[in-house]
């Protein structure tokens, strides 16, 4: 057995359907009394009501979260947080409202109360990316966890059928990658694992019927382990191209994971052997790199970066702007090789993973 460090992180976790009814509850069992409430313009109209429910706990509502946490969202969020006189903030909503309840969290140390409606995964992570100028930079410190999470099946029952697909295999790539992590250990593989397969069989059912609450208990677990994983482990090359494609082509989050994510794993398939096999038992296939392109298909989702904007003179630069400081990761990160990856995702070429050992 390999040696291992394991750090478990300080949540509290409520599962369940219907939960969001024990949020006065969890208010109370952090000693707080005035919440604010955070949502995007979006699910502004499911806050009002998590306000209302609320009653004399609820101190107001901030409806403008938005993708990729930009400082000026928080600066006015802050400016109503002072305003107010809150103790605690509650997000509903994916990992953008969640991001700034973080980042609330960050310049205040208000205790979170995060209740996610995707599959992303950023309540279970000490992770937050912030953006300014245009520029995204990512932090990991524990000043940002959320201490409670309740998850309702409910709340995702309204998640439409596409986003379902793309944001359930964003959370996957988390469990793929905290299986070839430097710093893997055996309980967040254990998850990992679990989390694929809950999520691998749970979606294609939500694609076909979004209202199958069977299924969509067993994806929230699913995505509740891997962003667990994310939250433990450090990520590679995948995340690293995913981040690199979202914050410098502005392409979408949940479908660049969706359509990167068979790519990379075919890259490192070579240099991570143990990993790949749990990959492939989780998804029930054999070559974990064409089984993750596959499940895209099943869930509808796209397949290739040129259906989402990425044009093939951006191959080049992202090449670039992704092996100059890449995360580490099990195979050489070698610009000949990524370009080629990029290429075959651009275009959506169903991957077979590369054979031999790369180290
Ligand atoms: N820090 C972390 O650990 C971490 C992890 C994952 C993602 N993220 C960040 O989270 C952001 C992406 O989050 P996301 O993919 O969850 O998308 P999102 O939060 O941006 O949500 C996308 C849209 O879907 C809407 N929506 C969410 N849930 C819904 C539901 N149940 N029904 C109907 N509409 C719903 C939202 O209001 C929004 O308009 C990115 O900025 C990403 O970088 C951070
Ligand atoms: O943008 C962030 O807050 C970090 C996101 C992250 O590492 C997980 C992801 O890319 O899905």
């Amino acid at each position: 057995m390999q040696s291992f460090v394991y750090h478990g992180l300080p949540s509290r976790v409520v599962f369940g359907q219907g939960t969001l009814s024990r949020l006065a509850e969890e208010i109370e069992q952090l000693g707080c009394r005035r919440a604010l409430v955070l949502a995007t313009p979006h699910q502004q109209e499911q806050a009002r009501e998590v306000l209302e429910q609320l009653g004399e706990r609820g101190a107001g509502l901030y409806a403008e979260a938005a993708m990729h946490t930009p400082v000026e969202v928080t600066e006015r969020a802050m400016r109503v947080v002072e305003e107010l006189g809150v103790d605690c903030t509650v997000a509903i909503g994916g990992g953008s409202t969640i991001g700034l309840g973080k980042a609330i969290a960050l310049r205040t140390g208000l205790p979170q109360v995060a209740i996610p409606t995707t599959y992303a995964g950023s309540e279970m992570t000490p992770i937050l990316g912030e953006t300014r100028d245009g520029i995204k930079t990512t932090q990991r410190t524990l000043e940002v966890l959320p201490e409670t999470v309740i998850y309702d099946v409910d709340l995702t029952l309204s998640l439409p059928a596409g986003m379902s697909g793309t944001s359930g295999i964003n959370a996957i790539a988390h469990a793929v990658e905290a299986l070839y992590a430097r710093d893997r250990n055996p309980v967040i593989s254990l998850m990992a694992e679990e989390g694929i397969a809950a999520l691998a069989r749970s979606l294609p059912v939500i694609a076909e019927n979004p209202s199958d609450q069977d299924a969509r208990s067993d994806a929230l677990y699913g995505a509740w382990l891997c962003g667990s994983c994310l939250g433990a482990v450090g990520m590679s090359l995948h995340h690293k191209l995913c981040h690199t494609l979202g914050g410098s082509f502005d392409l979408p989050h949940a479908e660049t994971h969706t359509i990167v994510l068979p790519h990379a794993v075919a890259y490192n398939a070579p240099a991570a052997p143990e990993a790949m096999v749990r990959i492939a038992r989780a998804l029930g296939c054999e070559d974990p790199a064409a089984g993750l392109f596959d499940l895209a298909r099943a869930v509808g989702a796209p397949t290739a970066l040129e259906e989402i904007g990425l044009t093939p003179g951006d191959v080049e630069r992202a090449t670039e702007i992704a092996t100059r400081n890449p995360y580490w990761n099990p195979r050489e990160v070698e610009a000949e090789g990524i370009h080629r990856l990029l290429h075959h995702a651009l275009v959506g070429r169903r991957p077979a993973s590369e054979k031999g050992a790369h180290r």
